[in-house]
């Protein structure tokens, strides 16, 4: 198990930090750190504060924050930039974009389960121009180059 630093934004989380809900679960949970109830209209998309900022330090690490699927696939609620990318050397808070893709309101409570992040590894790499590619099975094809059944 890897440790992260975290600072806690909103008192309210020190009970509730983000943990893995079962020894399997990829993911850990986060909560929006909002007052009272917040609705997200059809269509809109909020920038909801998690109340936590981490510093995953190490460059070889980043967190992915994704769509919890009950919310995404019955209320329409994802994520309005697809899926968040947390830099290894990001402090500010952790923030999570909130989009409402159905076509009724959603109201959100404060501490509500909104989306999940995953720590996932990370290599960094450079690139070296080359004239020629080593030859392929695949070479150029793509975008459904291979078919379709
Ligand atoms: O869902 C997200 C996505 C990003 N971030 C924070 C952490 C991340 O390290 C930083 C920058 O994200 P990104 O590189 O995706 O955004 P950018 O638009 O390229 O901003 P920047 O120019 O600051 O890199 O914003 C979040 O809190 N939540
Ligand atoms: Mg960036």
């Amino acid at each position: 198990m890897k440790t992260i630093s975290v600072k806690i934004l909103d008192p309210r989380m020190r009970d509730c930090l983000p943990a893995h809900a079962t020894p399997g679960s990829a993911g850990v949970d986060l909560r929006a750190s909002i007052d009272g109830p917040l609705t997200i209209a059809p269509g809109q998309t909020v920038l909801v504060p998690t109340g936590l900022a981490i510093h995953i330090q190490d460059p070889g690490y980043a967190a992915m924050i994704l769509p919890r699927s009950g919310l995404g696939h019955k209320h329409g609620i994802v994520l309005g930039n697809l899926v968040g990318l947390i830099d290894s050397d990001y402090q500010g808070p952790l923030m999570v974009s909130a989009w409402n893709r159905s076509e009724t309101p959603f109201v959100l409570e404060p501490l509500d389960r909104l989306a999940q992040m995953v720590i996932v590894p990370v290599l960094h790499v450079q690139f070296e121009e080359v004239d020629e590619f080593e030859a392929t099975d695949r070479g150029t094809g793509g975008f459904g180059s291979t078919g379709k059944g």
